[in-house]
C-alpha cells in the first residue's frame, strides 16, 4: 500500500520532505477551500522542486462543480505547475454520467500535455450527504472515462471517517470493482491507525492522510509532523507483514 500525505503549503511540505523516505506520494492541497480543495499553481511548482525527484507530487483540483470545460482547464493548470497524480472531486456531479463527462475532459487535458501523469477520480464516502454520485459508482466512473484510479475521500471533515459512511465489507467490495476495471484503488477520509489492518486485508493501492500525521490529530489547527509520518509508516508495514504472513499460512 502506497501512503500518500497531503499538506496544506510549502513549509508543511518540507516537513515531509524531512519524512520523504516513510511517504510515497506528496499530495497539494488546501484544505481551507474544501476536502479536496485546490492550492495555487505557484505551491504546487514550490513543493515540486522542493521534494526529492523520485517521489510523485499530486494536486487536488478541488471538489469540483459539474463544468467540464472549467475542470480540465484546472487540472492542466495542476500538471503544468509539476504535479503528476492529478485528483478530481466529483463534488457537483449527481449522476455517473455527469462525473464520466467531467473526468473525460480531465483525462484529455492532463494527458495531452503530459501522457505519464495518473489521473484520480475521486468521490466521497459521505456521498449521502451532498448529493453526489454513489461511492460504488467511482470504479466504473474512473474505467469509462480513461482515469487511472478510483477514491474514495470524505467530504465533511467533522470527525466521522470513511468507515462511519462506507463499511468495510463495502470498501472492499469498491476495491474489487477497482482492481475488476484494471485500475488502482486509493482510501481516505480521516483515516487512523486503527484502519490500517482492514485497509490491508482489503487491498487499497493508495491511502490519503492528513489528520492523522498532524499534532493532535487534528488537520485544521495541527501540522503534519515527520514524526507521526515515520509511525504511521511503521504501523502500515506491520499489518503489511502480518498480512502477507497469514496470507502464505493459508496457503
Ligand atoms: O487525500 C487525503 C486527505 O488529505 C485525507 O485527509 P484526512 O486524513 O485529514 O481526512
Amino acid at each position: 500500500m502506497l501512503l500518500l500525505i497531503s499538506p496544506d503549503s510549502v513549509e508543511e511540505a518540507l516537513d515531509c520532505v524531512k519524512a520523504a523516505e516513510h511517504l510515497d506520494i506528496v499530495d497539494v492541497k488546501k484544505p481551507d477551500e474544501g476536502s479536496l480543495g485546490a492550492n495555487f499553481p505557484w505551491v504546487i511548482r514550490e513543493i515540486r522542486d522542493a521534494v526529492p525527484a523520485d517521489k510523485p507530487v499530486s494536486a487536488t483540483v478541488g471538489d469540483v462543480p459539474y463544468k467540464p470545460g472549467t475542470v480540465a482547464q484546472a487540472a492542466l493548470g495542476a500538471v503544468v505547475s509539476g504535479a503528476t497524480y492529478i485528483k478530481v472531486g466529483l463534488y457537483g456531479c449527481t449522476t455517473p454520467d455527469q462525473a464520466v463527462d467531467v473526468m473525460r475532459g480531465v483525462v484529455r487535458a492532463v494527458k495531452d500535455y503530459r501522457p505519464d501523469a495518473f489521473v484520480v477520480a475521486s468521490g466521497y464516502a459521505d456521498a449521502h450527504r451532498i448529493g453526489c454520485v454513489n461511492p460504488l459508482a467511482l470504479p466504473d466512473i474512473a474505467l469509462r472515462s480513461g482515469s487511472d484510479a478510483a477514491m474514495l475521500d470524505t467530504a465533511v471533515k467533522d470527525g466521522t471517517a470513511l468507515f462511519d459512511h462506507v463499511s468495510p465489507e463495502a470498501c472492499a467490495e469498491f476495491v474489487r470493482r477497482t482492481h475488476e476495471a484494471g485500475l488502482l484503488a486509493a482510501l481516505a477520509g480521516s483515516v487512523k491507525v486503527g484502519d490500517l489492518g482492514v485497509l490491508t486485508r482489503i487491498g487499497t493501492d493508495i491511502v490519503g492522510v492528513r489528520g492523522a500525521v498532524c499534532e493532535r490529530g487534528d488537520r485544521n489547527t495541527g501540522r503534519i509532523r515527520p514524526q507521526l509520518v515515520a509511525a504511521f509508516r511503521t504501523e502500515m508495514d506491520r499489518h503489511a507483514r502480518e498480512h502477507t504472513a497469514a496470507v502464505t499460512a493459508a496457503s
